[in-house]
């Protein structure tokens, strides 16, 4: 078994549109992954996409070094290629061609390809294999991309945003086909905007935030990095937070996530939750629900960067 990382990527930086005025989208990344699934975290424009492109060989870093596999994806392109699986985030199939003959034809392009047959069975995609790319609904396009990507049995698949618009079966079909290849001793790198998917999937979690890796671990190490315990209640929008923090112990955190949706994070204990309640009570305020959860990747992530996944 493998054990040196899959990718490892050292000091990126990807800028478009040129030196000035143009964007800086990676901005001294640091990513190790090993093998098993990494997942890939980050807001809206953090630059994940850009990172992973970089990774297959589709754009050349400004600078810093990217290795997958061992191998430079530019200048050892050609002995990288055939090892590696990639997801496209806009298909890239020739749109006249049916779906099972694009899915045979990649697989041909391999030594041990997976049972297409099977494949297909496994993706939901029996009914469509005779019909043109085009003319696949959205999420039918979605999953032949995906079974294009792990045909060949690559030793490492990139897939970007894999269940984006899929309906609750194929997400779940998808994840199935995840774990397998995994099994398989498949490394998968992905990028996600479903926190639910990162904890169901990955061995490790990077969190991308403007061209930055800014946290990264398991999601236990991520999740017990922060309070032990969650406690939300919702109430009417714009309730005092600063004046229900001076009422809390000083290690515990309080915040409106979304309008009238309130998180306190810390040493949540039954002393907490008679404060809460009582700062309530003092307040006129009635809360509609009071829960008590354990830390999420969800929590993780907005504590460091501040945002909604889709923000
Ligand atoms: N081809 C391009 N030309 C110019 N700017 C680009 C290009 N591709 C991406 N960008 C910019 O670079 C930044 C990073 O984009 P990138 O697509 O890598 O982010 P992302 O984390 O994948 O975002 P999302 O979650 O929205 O897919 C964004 O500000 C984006 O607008």
């Amino acid at each position: 078994m493998r054990t040196e990382p899959v990718v490892h990527v050292t000091d990126l930086v990807k800028r478009y549109g040129g030196s000035r005025g143009g964007k800086t989208a990676v901005d001294g990344l640091d990513l190790v992954a090993s093998p098993g699934i990494t997942a890939v975290l980050g807001p809206n424009g953090a630059g994940k996409t850009t990172t992973i492109e970089t990774c297959e060989g589709y754009r050349r870093p400004d600078s810093g070094t990217v290795r997958v596999l061992g191998l430079d994806p530019v200048t050892e392109a050609a002995a990288l290629r055939p090892r590696i699986g990639v997801m496209l985030q806009s298909g890239g199939v020739y749109s006249g061609a049916r779906a099972d003959e694009m899915l045979r034809h990649v697989a041909r392009l391999h030594a041990h390809p997976l049972d297409v047959d099977a494949l297909i069975e496994r993706l939901g995609l029996g009914s469509c294999g005779r019909t043109s790319y085009r003319r696949l609904s959205g999420g039918q396009q979605q999953r032949l991309a995906l079974a294009m990507a792990v045909v060949g049995r690559p030793e490492l698949v990139f897939l970007d945003e894999p269940t984006a618009g899929l309906d609750p079966q194929a997400r779940r079909a998808t994840w199935d086909l995840v774990r397998d290849l995994r099994a398989d001793g498949v490394s998968v790198i992905l990028t996600t905007h479903h926190m639910d998917e990162a904890e169901e999937l990955a061995d490790d979690v990077a969190i991308v935030d403007a061209g930055k890796v800014i946290a990264q671990g398991s999601p236990e190490q991520l999740c017990r990095g922060g309070a032990e315990n969650t406690l939300r209640f919702t109430g009417r929008p714009g309730l005092d937070v600063a004046s229900l923090l001076k009422a809390l112990p000083a290690d515990a955190a309080a915040a409106e996530l979304t309008p009238g949706s309130y998180r306190v994070s810390g040493k949540v204990d039954p002393q907490l939750l008679a404060t809460v309640t009582s700062w309530c009570a003092q307040h006129g305020v009635m809360p509609d629900r009071i829960s008590v959860e354990r830390h999420t990747l969800e929590d993780v992530f907005l504590e460091l960067t501040g945002r909604e996944l889709r923000g």
